[in-house]
């Protein structure tokens, strides 16, 4: 059973209000205590809402966003413009309408070859004068696929295996290939929060939770940071039932 703090409320919306006062919290506490807030985003359908919902007032002008950096936990290997793209979907859900300065969106260069641009991530995550080697992100955001992936993390998959802290992977199951934050810089965040919504998620939440299940979201296991589960009512039923 996975460690955390599990914050379960009545629907998306709810689910969505409560990560929003959470992340406007952490990036208080991170410029508090040291001049800057690096957040990881998350891909995927679930997340929209959020970055949605943080892109209006009054929430966008609760974070100092001159002052915090984005990443993405994974991202599809496809051009920045594609529909399937990761930074497309969360530019134009949130991005366009910040005033981040764009040196501090570090999007995954899928135009670059695979070793470039896993380089190219490499610097990225560890500039920013980061003392410690897997650097520590202040926030990563990451979803759950209903077999257990979280950000390109699928089951069974030799990148589960990785002293890298980031990866290039094929995704059997998607026929594609994708890139990825390896569990080595997931687990070295501060703060990790998963978002889970809907019926679809239920299944896999109940055998997280209450089985001794060993997919990939069961390896999130944060090594001095804290896990928080942002679940909604639907995806948490068989857990809050128990
Ligand atoms: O493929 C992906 O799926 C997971 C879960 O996405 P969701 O839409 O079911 O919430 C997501 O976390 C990951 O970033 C994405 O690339």
């Amino acid at each position: 059973m996975p460690r955390g703090h599990i914050h379960i409320s009545p629907s998306l919306e709810d689910v969505v209000d409560n990560l929003t006062h959470w992340l406007i919290e952490e990036a208080h506490n991170a410029i508090q205590d040291h001049g800057h807030f690096r957040l990881a985003l998350s891909g995927g359908s679930t997340p929209k809402a959020l970055y949605s919902y943080l892109a209006q007032e009054p929430y966008q002008s609760q974070i100092d966003w001159s002052r915090t950096e984005i990443f993405f936990s994974d991202e599809r290997d496809v051009p920045p413009t594609h529909p399937d793209s990761n930074y497309q979907m969360a530019n134009k859900a949130l991005l366009a309408r910040l005033k981040t300065p764009p040196w501090a969106i570090h999007r995954w260069y899928t135009e670059y070859s695979p070793p470039l641009a896993l380089a190219d991530y490499r610097a990225h995550l560890t500039a920013n004068g980061t003392a410690s080697y897997p650097p520590s992100l202040d926030v990563i955001l990451l979803g759950l696929g209903p077999e257990g992936h979280t950000a390109s993390l699928f089951p069974d998959q030799p990148v589960l295996q990785s002293h890298d802290i980031v990866a290039h992977v094929f995704v059997p199951s998607h026929h594609s290939w994708r890139y990825t934050f390896t569990l080595p810089l997931i687990n070295h965040a501060h703060q990790i929060a998963f978002l889970v919504t809907g019926e679809s998620k239920q299944a896999i939440i109940s055998e997280l939770f209450l089985e001794h299940c060993d997919v990939p979201a069961a390896r999130v296991n944060p090594v001095h940071g804290e896990l928080h589960w942002f679940l909604d009512k639907a995806s948490a039923k068989a857990i809050s039932q128990s």
